[in-house]
């Protein structure tokens, strides 16, 4: 699936703007470059993806201080990242973390949704709606190894995963507060929530705007693993190793099949669920809560 062209326009310009990739384009052949350290290394501005072409897995790092919120700038670059690995027969999965101490993801960029007009709503939900779409469809196996608190649209990330791991710390937490903030998840998040933890748990998730600490997300399921922090990439490595045990054509096949109707609901939508969170995120009330939230955030240290 090629990006979508709001998406895609906002690709080019960000290159033309000089994202910076340290190291050879994936997929085109190049010499051996990177740090000196005889990897194929490369960077955006927020992402850093170190693959091991060898084992045909690349680790993408989040890391757009301070919290990897999802802004259009970090969407973009995450994309344009993991479409040049899907692109790079050489890459048959993905695991992906935070290089944000204590933080996978905080979520939407608040700033995004706040004090913006119609048209910035609609091109960031948009990609928001790419992004998921994009990993949720996505052929390569993804990992999630996750190492650092993990709310609402960090949980979205998650979610499109074929495997959650959560390193244990009581501080990371995971899944969709959205209730919390007054703010309603799409139904396609909702869909691929209940496909993982089942429906009545997701209605109490849902309701309550539940976030798991580690031992609750393994008992209801939201995560696959729970392991020690220092344990956290070689085991996100083992679990990678035995998905590529399996042959790829049958896998991918069947991870299409699986998750097709989910993601065709969105497909059929896409336009109305952007005009519906246009509506929504535009009216006064949520503008308030909203700005009243990022203040309280911003004044937590203070
Ligand atoms: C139909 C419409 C609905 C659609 C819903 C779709 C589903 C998704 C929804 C969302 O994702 S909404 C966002 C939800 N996320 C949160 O509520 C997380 C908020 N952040 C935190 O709780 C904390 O920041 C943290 C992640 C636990 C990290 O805490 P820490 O103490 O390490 O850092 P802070 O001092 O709190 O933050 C540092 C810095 O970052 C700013 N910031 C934090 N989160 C966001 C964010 N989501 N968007 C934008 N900016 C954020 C925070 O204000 C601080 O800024 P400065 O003070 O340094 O300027």
């Amino acid at each position: 699936m090629a990006l979508a062209g709001g998406v895609r326009v906002r690709a080019r310009a960000l290159l033309r703007a000089g994202a910076q990739f340290r190291g050879p384009v994936l997929g085109r052949p190049e010499p051996a470059a990177g740090g000196g350290d005889g990897t194929r290394r490369f960077a955006n501005l927020r992402v850093l993806v170190e693959p091991d072409p060898a084992a045909g897995v690349a680790v993408m790092k989040l890391k757009s201080p301070p919290v990897n919120s999802l802004s259009l700038e970090f969407m973009t670059e995450f994309l344009i990242s993991l479409e040049k690995l899907e692109n790079d027969k050489a890459f048959r999965g993905v695991v992906i973390t935070s290089d944000c101490p204590g933080v996978f993801s905080a979520g939407l960029d608040l700033t995004e949704l706040c004090g913006q007009n119609p048209a910035h709503y609609a091109e960031y939900w948009k990609a928001v709606q790419e992004l998921w779409l994009r990993l949720f469809l996505s052929n390569m196996v993804l990992v999630a190894a996750i190492n650092g608190v993990c709310p609402a649209g960090g949980c979205l990330m998650a979610l499109t995963c074929d495997v959650r791991v959560l390193a244990d710390n009581p501080k990371f937490v995971i899944g969709l507060k959205e209730t919390q903030l007054g703010i309603v998840v799409p139904f396609w998040l909702k869909d691929n929530l209940v496909n993982t933890i089942g429906h009545r748990a997701s209605e109490h998730a849902l309701q309550l705007g539940l976030l798991f600490p580690p031992a609750e997300a393994l008992q209801v399921g939201i995560v696959d693993q729970v392991v020690p922090e220092d344990q956290l990439q070689s085991t996100a490595l083992s679990v990678m190793a035995r998905w590529m045990a399996i042959p790829d054509h049958a896998r991918h096949l069947t991870k299409a099949m699986m998750r097709k109707a989910t993601a065709d609901s969105l497909i059929k939508h896409r336009d109305a669920d952007i005009q519906n969170f246009v509506n929504f995120i535009s009216r006064d009330s949520i503008q308030k809560t909203l700005q009243v939230y990022l203040q309280k955030l911003k004044q937590k240290k203070g």
